[in-house]
């Protein structure tokens, strides 16, 4: 199956310029959702996995199914203000301004081997961000995952050093 088919490509959104990678027509489809989920499966091999982390919201659609499947806990990585319990906080450089991400401290055991899921793969800045978050708690990034890297943005280049797998690439 060609998962591309699935992703709808909606131009100048959220902003002129941008072309959206808009993945509901995949949520939309259980044939296209499992066969994703499988694939992803695939892409993370037998490695054991104590934790999947989904970064809020887009991640969290995967995330939990593939800690479901993995035998493993599922842990959020939220935008400002949603978390409710003890948790540490990560500011980190957009194009232009800053954004902030946070985890909840007991999320992550030291020692724990974390798959990282998100949607897409961009600038990178999201998913650095959560890695970072992981290992200040003590866990190790065994590998991140994505639906789709957008090459051109080098996310890769940002991740440097961590495993990075893709189920799909744009130019
Ligand atoms: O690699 P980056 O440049 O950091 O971009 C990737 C992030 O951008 C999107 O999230 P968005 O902030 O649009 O939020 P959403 O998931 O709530 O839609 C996407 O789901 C990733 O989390
Ligand atoms: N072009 C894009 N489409 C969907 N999600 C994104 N996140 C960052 N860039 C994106």
């Amino acid at each position: 199956m060609n998962l591309k088919q699935y992703i709808r490509e909606i131009p100048d959104f959220p902003s002129k310029g941008i072309v959206f990678k808009d993945i509901t027509p995949l949520l939309n489809s259980p044939i296209a959702m499992e066969e994703a989920a499988n694939a992803l499966m695939e892409l993370v091999g037998n490695q054991k996995i104590d934790k999947v982390v989904g970064m809020e919201s887009r991640g969290f659609f995967f995330a939990s199914l593939l800690a479901l499947k993995l035998k493993a806990g599922f842990v959020p990585v939220r935008k400002p203000a949603k978390l409710p319990a003890d948790k540490i906080s990560i500011t980190y450089g957009l194009e232009y301004g800053t954004d902030t991400l946070e985890i909840h401290k007991d999320a992550i055991q030291a020692g724990d081997r974390v798959l990282v899921h998100d949607d897409v793969l961009a600038t990178g800045g999201t998913a650095k961000a959560t890695c970072e978050l992981v290992e200040r708690l003590g866990g190790e990034v065994v590998q991140c995952n994505f639906l789709m890297v957008l090459e051109l943005l080098n996310g890769e280049e940002k991740l440097n050093g961590y495993e990075i797998r893709t189920l799909m690439r744009y130019r």
